[in-house]
């Protein structure tokens, strides 16, 4: 095996190049074989496999910079890194991360998780390595699909400027998640088709003249080559035009190409683009297939490519998914969008039953929801489904284009809580916090499934800016004995009490039914509230609690600072001084990945711990 060779960062450098197909084909079965048992990002990674190598060739580590876009795809970067033997851990709570960390390795230049930053932090490390006179390259790779967020163009723009080597290799499988959308999509597919390329008109001159010292021969030398030659100096006219060196398109799974190409972009005096080719699932026939379900996936059986895992119940988005087709039914005005992610935030069958009335906007939240706005002005109802932690991209727009203009825009942010396996950058701890904090904005929690579909019919009549939690996985299927209608700002009591009042938000309802009946073991009588409402807080339903409870204790899948229990917190201090107030929730950290019933527990989340919690406070 020639993989086995490779223990530690650069041990690459000495795999003869004649061995490298042989590595790469060792390195997708180890990929395809480890990730069947953990899970993970699998399509993303096939395809880059090539890729990598041929950077890992051209690079030397840890002096060398490379940013991987959203960084799903860096685990054969992992490996060639000394991480092999991690595998099994990947995503696993203390285990090796399903994203680059610089935590992790020295070799990881920058944390990632979100898409379309990795220019702007590539030329962040550009700039400072210039500054300080230092000698390394810089390399982002950054996919087609994160190429459709806007970041990723105020950084071509502000690159545009730059004298001194950046490269930026553009990973083209023509895919996000799912079929990619838009402008930029078509007009890499144009390049793409050999029709358009090779009917191009060769202006190699300015590209390849940046390169110091043989730059001209290098032309004279190019226009006396065989066209196959050529075609690997074609210019992409948009970067071009913005003052971007382009190279390519190369055939990212040759990589004695890359690899010729790679060190051409080296030489180049200013910022390189190299257009990359490849194919998602690249080596693995159900991947290559479908590589939207296996851009992230479970356990699977590696001979079907079936998950083994089956789904006990509906998801939250399942049940969402549903209950907005046939809100979407009633209602006409009802229009849905998604920045390219229509199956995981369930608007895939909203796709198919209204497709006039669906936007797949791409990798833009921030657009998403501006162009929200818009369309609730022009008379329509919007719903932006989006993942609580990619929401966290459009907080302004949120603000500024829909709560300061009282827009009717809906919000269904899925992924509310903690996430688990993709860990601390996908962690939805803070919409509670960023969401709370905007003036006229409603924000509820569901409790259970039906509860969603309540909420969710209740916010289609509603006015104004309205926002849905919910979490990732099963919706609770308990409590259906409790459907008191959904109305603005009030709670639903789910027991009556004295002393003690347990006012739970969403996910942690279920969970505080194990800590109310655990206080009722113990000698109490508490309270037990559902929320609903973080905003409008129900003062009302406050101001009788303090009649006959001494402490309230509030728990909510989201960060102490600015959560729900400060809100509360602030309010009896003002009105009810003589209630205490102890609010269970996140603390003031990134929750790194694991699975969610374990970080509960470690995070003080759980039954057990909320009991303690209580308990010990009241002894104090
Ligand atoms: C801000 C943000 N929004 C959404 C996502 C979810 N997401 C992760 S990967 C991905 C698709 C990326 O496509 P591309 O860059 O082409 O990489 P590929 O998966 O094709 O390798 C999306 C939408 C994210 N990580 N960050
Ligand atoms: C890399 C990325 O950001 C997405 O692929 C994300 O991992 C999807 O998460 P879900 O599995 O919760 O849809
Ligand atoms: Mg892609």
């Amino acid at each position: 095996m020639i993989l086995e060779k490779i223990k530690k960062p650069n041990d690459i450098h000495k795999i003869p190049l004649a061995e490298f197909p042989q590595l790469a084909d060792e390195i997708r079965s180890f990929l395809i074989e480890s990730v069947s048992r953990t899970g993970g990002h699998l399509a993303s990674n096939l395809g880059v496999v090539e890729l990598t190598l041929a950077l890992h060739n051209v690079l030397d580590f840890p002096d060398d910079k490379l940013i991987w876009d959203v960084g799903h795809q860096a685990y054969t970067h992992k490996i060639l890194t000394g991480r092999k033997d991690e595998f099994e851990t990947l995503r696993k709570e203390g285990g090796l991360s399903g994203f680059p960390k610089r935590g992790e390795s020295s070799c990881d230049s920058f944390d990632a998780g979100h898409s379309s930053d990795s220019i702007s932090a590539g030329l962040g490390y550009v700039r400072a390595r210039d500054i300080l006179g230092e000698k390394y390259h810089v390399v982002s790779v950054i996919g087609d699909g994160a190429l459709t967020g806007g970041m990723a163009y105020e950084a071509l723009n502000n690159a545009a400027e730059l004298e001194t080597n950046f490269i930026i290799i553009l990973n083209d499988n023509n895919m996000s998640i799912s079929p990619n959308v838009g402008g930029m999509s078509h007009y890499l597919s144009a390049i793409r088709t050999a029709e358009a390329y090779t009917g191009m008109k060769m202006s190699v001159n300015k590209a390849v003249k940046k390169i110091p010292h043989v730059g001209t021969a290098m032309v004279d030398a190019v226009r006396r080559t065989k066209s196959s030659i050529k075609q690997l100096f074609i210019p992409g006219m948009l970067f071009e035009n913005m003052g971007l060196t382009y190279l390519g398109p190369v055939d990212g799974h040759n990589m004695r190409q890359m690899m010729r190409l790679f060190n051409e972009a080296k030489r180049v005096k200013g910022p390189v683009v190299v257009h990359v080719l490849t194919e998602k699932g690249r080596g693995y026939e159900p991947a290559r297939r479908n590589p939207d379900m296996f851009h992230g996936i479970g356990p699977f059986d590696v001979k079907t490519g079936r998950p083994t895992e089956q789904k006990s119940c509906p998801g939250y988005t399942d049940v969402f998914s549903e209950a907005l087709c046939q809100e979407a039914e009633e209602e006409k005005k009802l229009a849905a969008i998604t920045a390219a992610m229509p199956g995981g935030t369930g608007l895939k069958k909203f796709s198919q039953r209204y497709p006039d009335r669906f936007f797949d906007v791409g990798i833009a939240e921030e657009h998403a929801v501006s162009f929200a706005a818009g369309l609730a002005l022009g008379g329509v109802v919007p719903v932006v489904a989006i993942y609580s932690s990619f929401l966290q991209r459009a907080v302004d727009q949120i603000l500024h284009d829909v709560c300061m203009q009282k827009l009717h825009v809906i919000f269904a942010v899925d992924r509310a809580g903690l996430v688990g396996a993709d860990g601390e950058t996908h962690q939805g701890n803070f919409d509670i916090s960023y969401l709370g904090m905007m003036p006229g904005m409603t924000v509820m929690a569901p409790k259970n499934d039906w509860e969603l579909r309540e909420m969710l019919h209740f916010a289609v009549k509603a006015e104004g800016p309205v926002a849905i939690r919910y979490p990732r996985g099963n919706a609770y299927q308990g409590m259906k004995e409790h459907q008191a209608p959904i109305c603005l700002g009030k709670s639903e009591v789910l027991r009556n009490g004295s002393q003690i009042a347990v006012l739970a938000i969403g996910s942690m309802v279920e969970v505080c039914q194990k800590v109310c009946e655990n206080l009722r073991n113990a000698g109490s009588d508490p309270t037990f509230v559902n929320v609903r409402f973080v905003k409008p807080m129900d003062t009302e339903l406050l101001d009788q609690l303090a009649k006959n409870h001494d402490l309230i204790v509030t728990v909510e899948e989201n960060v102490q600072n600015g959560g729900f229990g400060e809100h509360v917190c602030s309010y009896m201090e003002e009105h009810h001084p003589d209630c205490h107030v102890l609010p269970v929730a996140i603390p003031d950290r990134f929750v790194a990945h694991g699975g969610v019933d374990s970080l509960r527990k470690q995070l003080g989340l759980c039954p057990f711990a909320i009991t303690e919690r209580i308990k010990n406070y009241r002894k104090e």
